[in-house]
C-alpha cells in the first residue's frame, strides 16, 4: 500500500492531439445519466443548498442534496415539477428509513439517492441499501459511503451500492484523524488508489482536493467523480454565513459532524473555517472546466479517460 497524497504527485504530458483545449471533453457518466463535468460539491449544509441545487441540475452538472435540516419530500416534488434531476443524501437513522418508505408511496423516487455517514463500512448501510432496493427497485442509483479500505469496497458493491465513496478523514474541516487516530488523512489519494483496483463499479473521491488539478490526479488514480467542499464552499451564493474581517468577505465552512451542524457537542468530528468568497460560483465552474480540458490535452487525448493512463512521478520535495 502507498501512503501518498495529491501534493506527493505530478502527472506527465504525452504528445498532445487537439489544437485547442476547447476540443477536450469533460463529460462523465454516472449512472443512466452524463454530467459536464466529474466533479460534485460535498453534500454539506455549508456548501450546498436547494437553489444551488436547482441551478447545477438545470446546467447538467452533478449535485447532491445534503440531508440536515431539509424537507426531501417538497424538493423532489420540485424537482420533478421541472423534470429536472433528484439527488438527495439519507442517513441510516429511523427517521431515513421512514423517508424512503414515504418517498415510495409518493412515487417520489429520486434518480440517486446518497447514503452519507462517517463510517460506511456498517451494517447500517447495508441495512439501508436493502431498504432503498425493496421500496424503490433499481430505478435509484445508490452512492453509499464513506470508506477507505478495499475490503470496505467490495462490500458495498456486494451489497448492492451502484458506486462507493472513499475518504474518511481528508476534509478541511475533519479533525476524525485527530479525534480518533484513523482514516485517510494524509494518504487520501493513495487510498483512492487500493480501493480503486478492489473497485467493480465508480469511485467517488471524496475531500482533500485542493487546487483544480487535484481532479485529474483523482481521475489518474480511479476515481470517477470527486467530491469536493472547501473549494465550493466560498462563493456569494454559497449558503455559509457571511463573515467580514478587515473588509474582506468570508464564508463559514463547517464540517457535518461539528458542534455547527450538529447543534450539540457529542461525537464531534468535524470544525469551522472562514474562506475568502472568490466570487460567483459559475465562475468557479468554468475556471475547473477549462483546467480539466487543460488536464486532457496534457494527456494526450479529447476525453476524461485519456488521464486514467498517464505516468506520473513522486516528487523528491514531498515527504513520501
Ligand atoms: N467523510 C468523513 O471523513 C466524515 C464525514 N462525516 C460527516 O458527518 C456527518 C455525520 O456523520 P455520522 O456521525 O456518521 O452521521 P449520523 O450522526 O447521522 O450517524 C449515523 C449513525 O451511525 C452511527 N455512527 C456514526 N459514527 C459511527 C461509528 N464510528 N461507529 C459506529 N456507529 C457510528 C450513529 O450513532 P452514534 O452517533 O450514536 O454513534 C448514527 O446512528 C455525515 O454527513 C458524514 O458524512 C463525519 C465524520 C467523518
Ligand atoms: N471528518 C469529517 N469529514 C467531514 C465532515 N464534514 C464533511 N466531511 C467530509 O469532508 C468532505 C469535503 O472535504 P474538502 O476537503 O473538499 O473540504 C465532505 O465531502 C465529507 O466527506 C466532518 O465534520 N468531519
Amino acid at each position: 500500500m502507498y501512503a501518498f497524497d495529491y501534493e506527493d504527485i505530478q502527472l506527465i504530458p504525452n504528445k498532445c492531439i487537439v489544437n485547442s483545449r476547447s476540443e477536450c471533453n469533460t463529460s462523465v457518466t454516472l449512472g443512466k445519466f452524463t454530467f459536464k463535468m466529474p466533479v460534485v460539491p460535498a453534500n454539506m449544509a455549508t456548501v450546498i443548498n436547494e437553489e444551488i441545487s436547482e441551478k447545477l441540475a438545470e446546467q447538467s452538472y452533478f449535485y447532491v442534496m445534503h440531508r440536515f435540516d431539509f424537507d426531501a419530500i417538497s424538493f423532489i416534488k420540485k424537482m420533478k415539477s421541472k423534470s429536472l434531476i433528484s439527488s438527495i443524501s439519507v442517513g441510516v437513522k429511523k427517521q431515513d428509513f421512514k423517508l424512503i418508505e414515504e418517498l415510495s408511496k409518493l412515487d417520489l423516487i429520486p434518480e440517486y439517492i446518497t447514503i452519507d455517514i462517517a463510517h460506511g463500512h456498517a451494517n447500517s448501510v447495508r441495512e439501508m441499501i436493502e431498504h432503498i432496493r425493496k421500496y424503490m427497485s433499481d430505478s435509484t442509483f445508490i452512492i453509499a459511503g464513506n470508506v477507505a479500505t478495499p475490503q470496505a469496497v467490495r462490500d458495498l458493491e456486494y451489497w448492492g451500492a451502484d458506486a462507493t465513496k472513499v475518504g474518511v478523514g481528508p476534509g478541511k474541516v475533519c479533525i476524525t484523524k485527530l479525534k480518533t487516530g484513523f482514516g485517510t488523512g494524509g494518504w487520501q489519494l493513495g487510498a483512492i488508489k487500493w480501493c480503486s483496483k478492489a473497485a467493480t463499479k465508480p469511485i467517488i473521491a471524496d475531500g482533500g482536493l485542493r487546487v483544480n488539478g487535484d481532479i485529474a490526479k483523482s481521475i489518474r488514480f480511479g476515481a470517477t467523480m470527486c467530491m469536493i467542499g472547501s473549494l465550493f464552499a466560498a462563493h456569494e451564493e454559497s449558503p455559509g454565513k457571511n463573515v467580514v474581517v478587515n473588509d474582506i468577505l468570508y464564508k463559514e465552512y463547517y464540517g457535518s459532524a461539528s458542534e455547527y451542524n450538529k447543534g450539540e457537542k457529542r461525537y464531534v468530528e468535524g470544525k469551522k473555517e472562514l474562506i475568502k468568497v472568490r466570487g460567483k460560483l459559475m465562475d468557479t465552474y468554468r475556471e475547473m472546466q477549462e483546467d480539466l480540458q487543460s488536464s486532457i490535452s496534457y494527456a494526450g487525448g479529447k476525453k476524461l479517460k485519456a488521464i486514467k493512463n498517464v505516468d506520473y512521478v513522486i516528487l523528491k520535495t514531498s515527504n513520501f
